[in-house]
């Protein structure tokens, strides 16, 4: 059970070729199934810790896998009992059916386990599971002290993070040969429990990973604080809500901050680390800017857009977030020839690139292409996605993030990493990690002041 940070995220048609492309020599796809039946065994085997278990077995190979998984549980000796939705109807789930060789229950009568292995539908589910099915499932799962999904829970599609009907939580999530999609999109992911990568000995390569961490950039005996990243922070008629991000900034590493707000608006309040200095249009002609960041607090009336545009074309690295979401344009993003970071959340990405009308991975690609930026598209499954493809999954950090600032927060922690000098995605996926980690270390009912705190703690 390996965990899943840093891993190759294959959707649907990569995963295909990924397989057939192993399928050389003597490797068959019996030879994937039954390696892949024994990893969910030995899974299974040290998750029960000796407890009754109830395999539910499909008619096609998520179902052979459980069949193989079954037979290898019962040599070791754990009491196991298999029941099916339907009779196996692949040559691969008739072949493990035959292994199995034991009683096969009726789904709808089959007596609740303690330790409950879904191996009904994985890869292959193209609709939604009859209702028989569904409640089956509900069923033994609610009176399951353990649940565990091979593959991905019945009902999950693959590659988009949807639920077609009624599914169950997992504890366990069991992933066969590569992570998916919906392993990190939402809603699917929040139904997963802990996901875990079982190897199967397919050799798998994509230009989408999850989320690991970054080697953050560290001062030397050499450095100074223009060294370690320069990031001026553009305030406009909230200024709360920049002071967040100019704190956040400097948390997260960077050597100076300068907020940069209207005359007479940001005084001298704490903390006296940052620069305050009043906003002109020649403000950003300091050579040693090494990224802006504009619109948290910047509202959205004329001297905002004219903030903008300067921030635009001053040419420094640029992170666009909140309000600038909403005031920018496309086509004059293009204009724009420094690195540049867009952190939409959802309702400002539907403004900027439309509805999302397939999966959010594919919808984060195309923007990023679009604006040629890389954007860092928010929320319990945060996607970010490079001009050129490359794309990172991210788990879910924390539900209390859901409070008003983390966004500034983050647009701060994601300056201090282009200041620094990483390269875009590699900020943005450094800033993405490191307020992921402060809102797990901070645990419940925390405010976005302490989240920018706590970003010097996780360096680690
Ligand atoms: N292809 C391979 O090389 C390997 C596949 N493996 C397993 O194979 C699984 C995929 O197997 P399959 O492609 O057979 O697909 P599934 O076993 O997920 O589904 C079986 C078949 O059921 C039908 N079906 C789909 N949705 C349905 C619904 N709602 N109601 C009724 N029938 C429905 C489809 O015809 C589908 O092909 C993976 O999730 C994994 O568990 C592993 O054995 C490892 C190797
Ligand atoms: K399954």
């Amino acid at each position: 059970m390996i965990p899943i940070d840093g891993l190759p995220v294959l959707t649907a048609a990569e995963m295909h070729a990924a397989e057939q492309a192993a399928m050389v020599g003597e490797v068959t796809e019996a030879t994937l199934m039954d390696r892949a039946g024994s990893a969910i065994a030995q899974a299974v085997a040290r998750l029960a810790a000796g407890r009754e278990i109830l395999v539910l077995c499909g008619p096609g190979n998520n179902g052979g896998d459980g069949y193989i998984a079954a037979a290898a549980l019962k040599r070791q000796g754990l009491a196991v009992r298999v029941a099916a939705s339907d009779a196996p109807r692949s040559t691969g789930a008739c072949r493990a059916a035959a292994i199995w060789g034991g009683a096969v229950e009726a789904l709808d009568r089959a007596e609740p386990a303690p330790v409950f292995v879904d191996a009904i539908f994985g890869t292959g589910l193209s609709r939604s599971p009859s209702d028989e099915i569904q409640n089956a499932l509900a069923r033994l799962a609610e009176a399951a002290w353990l649940r565990i999904a091979v593959d991905l829970p019945t009902g999950v599609a693959m590659d988009n993070g949807k639920a077609l009907g009624k599914v169950p939580r997992f504890d366990v999530t069991l992933a066969l040969g590569a992570v998916k999609p919906s392993h990190l999109l939402q809603p699917a992911a929040s139904l997963m429990g802990q996901v875990r990568l079982l190897d199967i000995g397919v050799a798998t390569r994509s230009h989408a990973r999850t989320l690991t961490r970054w080697h953050l950039p560290e001062p030397d005996a050499n450095s100074h604080k223009y060294s370690r990243g320069m990031v001026a922070v553009i305030a406009g008629s909230m200024s709360g809500a920049s002071e967040l991000t100019a704190l956040a900034a400097l948390r997260a590493g960077a050597g100076y901050v300068l907020h940069l707000a209207s005359a007479g608006v940001s005084g001298s309040a704490a903390p006296h680390a940052v620069v305050r200095r009043d906003y002109t249009a020649d403000a950003l002609d300091e050579d040693r800017i090494g990224a802006v960041v504009i619109g948290p607090g910047l509202g959205r009336d004329a001297d905002a857009s004219a903030r903008l545009e300067a921030a635009l074309s001053g040419g420094r690295p640029l992170i666009i977030d909140g309000d600038a979401l909403r005031l920018v344009e496309l086509g004059t993003l293009a204009k724009h020839k420094a690195p540049k970071i867009l952190t939409p959340h959802g309702g400002e990405f539907t403004h900027l690139f439309g509805e999302v009308t397939d999966d959010k991975l594919s919808a984060t690609r195309r923007a990023a292409r679009q604006s040629g930026a890389v954007v860092v598209h928010k929320g319990a499954d945060t996607v970010i996605a490079a001009p050129d493809g490359q794309a990172i999954l991210c788990p879910e950090a924390s539900p209390w993030l859901s409070t008003a600032g983390t966004g500034d927060v983050l647009a701060g922690a994601i300056g201090a990493m282009l200041a620094a000098g990483l390269e875009p995605l590699a900020a943005a996926e450094a800033g993405v990690w490191l307020h992921a980690q402060a809102a797990r270390r901070l645990g419940k009912a925390f405010i976005a002041d302490d989240l920018a705190d706590a970003l010097s703690a996780v360096r680690g």
